[in-house]
């Protein structure tokens, strides 16, 4: 796969993307949303692709949407092309999705970070959503994850004042999960996908869908349908192996049926 904005690599069982707009540190531009789309759109269907890690650069996981592209953007032209709704999709890809960020995760690139499944940070990560300084508010989806993921009180200081937080108040908000040195990122977020890759498929996929209707459906409802998935997993070998294997002292073979 060849992208003028993404570098694509296959270590294994998980695709590593980074975002590769240097210059303009990595700000989110419709070539990006297009291409992230036909890059996650092409894992989705990849049998060989297990899990997925998405980069930028040492200074940046993404500054925002990119405010040149934006600029001169009017009304009719926002609304009649419904704006941003391309980013709406990669919510919807269905394996696991690690955001390793480093530097700047600000505007769109904060919410681009909540989009995945979750989140490992560097140290020197700062987080944000400073589009009020701009004259504008979250697009991508800043309002509302935002709020589900530290709570109202931090989610509308950050959203009102647009000032940004360290890699270690991210983490005790509860936005991150987990901070490491600098020089260790990629590798950590790497070991993490590799971990999930090595696990029953099935089950991976059903506890990410599980865990993600905790934001749409009541407690009632949520719990129903953890039910049917976790009942649905014994009509799989791998649910049989996982279990001979622990009886067994042996580590599983997972077939992913
Ligand atoms: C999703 C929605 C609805 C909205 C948004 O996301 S709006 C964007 C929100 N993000 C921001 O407002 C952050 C904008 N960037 C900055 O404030 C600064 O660049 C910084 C604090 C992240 C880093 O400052 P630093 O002084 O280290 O670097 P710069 O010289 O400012 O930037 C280097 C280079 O990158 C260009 N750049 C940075 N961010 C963006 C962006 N979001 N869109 C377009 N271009 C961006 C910056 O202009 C500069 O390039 P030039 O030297 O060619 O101007």
């Amino acid at each position: 796969m060849t992208f003028e904005t993404l570098i694509v690599e296959i270590r294994g069982a998980v695709a590593l993307v980074t975002l590769n707009r240097p210059q303009a540190l990595n700000a989110l531009n419709s070539v990006v949303m297009r291409e992230l789309s036909e890059a996650f759109k092409t894992f989705d269907t990849d049998p060989a692709v297990r899990a997925v890690v998405l980069t930028g650069s040492e200074k940046a996981f993404a500054a925002g949407a990119d405010i040149k592209e934006m600029q001169h953007v009017e009304f009719a032209e926002a609304y009649s092309s419904d704006f941003l709704a391309g980013w709406a999709e990669l919510p919807n890809f269905r394996k696991p999705l690690i955001a390793a960020v480093s530097g700047f995760a600000l505007g769109g690139g904060c919410e681009l970070a909540m989009m995945c499944d979750f989140i490992i940070a560097s140290k020197t990560a700062r987080f944000g959503q400073p589009e009020i300084t701009l004259g504008i508010i979250p697009g991508m989806g800043g309002t509302q994850r935002l709020v589900r993921a530290i709570g109202k009180a931090k989610a509308m200081d950050l959203c009102l004042t647009g000032r940004m937080m360290d890699a270690e108040e991210a983490e005790r908000s509860g936005l991150v999960a987990r901070v490491v040195e600098p020089g260790k990122l990629i590798d950590e977020a790497l070991a993490a996908a590799e971990r999930i890759a090595g696990l029953s498929g099935p089950s991976v996929l059903m506890a990410k869908e599980a865990v993600n209707r905790a934001f749409e459906l009541t407690l009632a409802e949520g719990l129903r349908f953890e039910r049917r998935l976790f009942q649905a997993l014994f009509a799989t070998e791998d649910q049989k192996e996982g279990m001979a294997a622990f009886v067994e002292k042996r580590p599983p073979a997972f077939k992913n049926r």
